[in-house]
């Protein structure tokens, strides 16, 4: 009888088909499961510090959030992960990453995740800093850029800006000459005073009440901002406002609004005065929009206040802090200090002020401007990025809604940068100044950021900080009282300002006195 299982051999043969078929089966389902598993297999998120369960890192931080990340940075690399409340952080430190981040990938994270403070006192996120990326927020940087701080209109108010720096020279030749002053506070109310003046223009009359109450609204805003709040780490107790900040935000809004209304009340009375219209300022150009603009730039009454507050919230603190970084390095480098001066007296003029012309030729005053920005770039973290779908960083997955810290403190102390980074050498600046502009070319150097969020006011920041700084350093020579000690450590804050504010006693330099008159 024909039968396999009879036959000894066929069953032999039998068994190794049925064996090379299991293996065939076994080894395909292998095969068919592992690549299902593949396409499944999730990109890690970036490395990072463990929490504790619900707060996250947050009780660790301490309160120099820049130093702690940099810490962090040399434990985890160049990207890793915290969690913060229900918030997911990433800290990214290296060129090559933060290339992905705002260059190749910049659109996915050119988007904001607004604190609800700055929420608050933005009238909903309606300057440019905090709105969501969209047409409204390219809108108002169009008008911002293109129209508000062209060259043309830069220089339609530069006398507005130059009067200001000459009272601040006035003043300190009267009250001060040999008397300890604070850079800092002097370089605040010359910076505000020249915004006040660039946004009210031919209505603004001297020390206007609108400059002070302005200055008072924005110390108070910094501090709030600076807070940090349970409401951001956890949204859905914002409600409860636990801490009160937002209380607090409200009540600032409504002060800040109040300036700005009379403020605009001042400028639309002014209007139809003669004589008023050399003397333009940026709020009589937003109200001509609001009143004739086209589809693309007319703009609203609210839209008007929330644009100046990003020109003085923005751009008073930044550069006047930056100043009295650049003023404490230079006179901690007396031979630096040295050259500076020497230009100036040789491009000014001991019988002249500073002018915006003389600017581009301070090639030394320059150099040194840019190295104190690598050391100390006022914003060093930026303003937070969030990505706006899934992505991935370095290998790494960023979720949606993660808030992105570009830690550019660490980028410019990058040893595989830069040569001695910890040591101020503005020399590395002038062998070939345009390796290193403030336009984020170069993601080796990013004291303005980079990508479509770079600094808006980045036009008039350079003039002005560049001209306060010449302008004290030309008119002046600066020493420091008796006994103090120049510290340049630093503290957290929404700007990275000195520790200890930097006091120092003018004498005048200029040959005529008459020019400080
Ligand atoms: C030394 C002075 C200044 C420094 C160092 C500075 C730095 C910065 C930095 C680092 C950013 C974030 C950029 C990014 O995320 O990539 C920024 C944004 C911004 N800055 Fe400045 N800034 C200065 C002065 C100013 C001035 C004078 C103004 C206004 C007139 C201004 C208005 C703004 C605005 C509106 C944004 C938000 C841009 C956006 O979100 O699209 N800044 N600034």
């Amino acid at each position: 009888m024909w039968s396999w299982w009879s036959d000894a051999s066929n069953k032999n043969e039998i068994s190794m088909v049925l064996l090379a078929i299991s293996v065939i089966v076994f080894a395909l389902t292998w095969f068919v499961c592992i690549s299902r598993n593949l396409g499944k297999v999730k990109v890690p998120l970036p490395p990072g510090p463990r929490g504790l369960p619900l707060v996250g890192y947050l009780p660790f931080l301490g309160n120099n959030l820049h130093h702690e990340f940099t810490k962090l940075d040399q434990i985890y690399g160049p990207i890793y992960k915290l969690w913060l409340g229900s918030k997911l952080c990433v800290v990214i430190s290296s060129s090559t990453l933060m290339k992905e981040v705002v260059r190749d990938q910049d659109k996915i994270f050119c988007h904001r995740d607004p604190p609800v403070a700055a929420l608050i006192t933005t009238y909903g996120g309606l300057d440019i800093a905090f709105s969501t990326y969209g047409p409204y927020w390219k809108k108002m940087r169009k008008i911002f850029v293109r129209e508000m701080l062209s060259n043309a209109s830069l220089d339609a108010c530069y006398a507005l800006r130059r009067e200001e720096v000459k009272k601040t020279i006035r003043q300190v030749y009267k009250k001060s000459i040999g008397m300890a002053i604070d850079i800092g506070e002097l370089a605040y109310s010359t910076v505000n005073n020249a915004a006040m003046s660039m946004i009210l223009g031919g209505t603004n009359q001297g020390e206007t009440n609108a400059g002070t109450e302005f200055r008072k609204v924005v110390a108070k805003q910094m501090e709030n901002l600076a807070k940090p709040n349970v409401s951001d780490i956890f949204p859905v107790l914002a409600w409860f406002d636990i801490q009160g900040i937002g209380r607090q935000a409200k009540e600032i809004s409504r002060s800040a609004d109040k300036v700005l209304n009379s403020a605009i009340e001042a400028a639309v009375a002014a209007k139809g005065v003669e004589g008023n219209e050399q003397q333009k300022g940026f709020l009589q150009f937003l109200l001509e929009l609001r009143e004739h603009g086209d589809s693309d730039s007319k703009i609203t009454t609210t839209q008007i206040k929330a644009l100046l507050l990003d020109i003085v919230v923005g751009g008073t603190d930044t550069i006047a802090t930056t100043v009295e970084w650049v003023m404490a390095k230079l006179m901690q480098h007396p031979k630096v200090m040295e050259k500076v001066h020497e230009e100036l007296t040789e491009v000014v003029g001991l019988s002249n002020f500073v002018e915006e012309f003389h600017l581009p030729k301070l090639h030394n005053l320059n150099a040194a401007v840019k190295e104190t920005l690598r050391l100390h770039p006022v914003l060093t973290l930026l303003v937070p990025r969030c990505s706006g779908i899934s992505c991935s960083v370095g290998g790494y997955t960023i979720p949606k809604g993660t808030i992105v810290y570009l830690n550019v403190q660490a980028l410019h102390k990058d040893p595989d940068l830069w040569g001695n980074p910890l040591e101020f050498q503005p020399e590395r600046f002038l062998n070939d100044p345009n390796l290193f502009d403030y336009h984020g070319n170069n993601l080796q150097y990013l004291p303005f950021g980079a990508g479509r969020r770079i600094c808006t006011g980045l036009p008039l920041a350079e003039k002005m900080l560049m001209h306060v700084v010449a302008s004290l350093l030309h008119c002046f020579k600066w020493e420091l009282p008796p006994g103090e000690v120049l510290d340049c450590s630093d503290k957290f804050g929404i700007v990275i300002k000195k520790k200890n504010p930097l006091v120092a006693i003018p004498t005048p330099r200029l040959s005529m006195l008459e020019l400080y008159e």
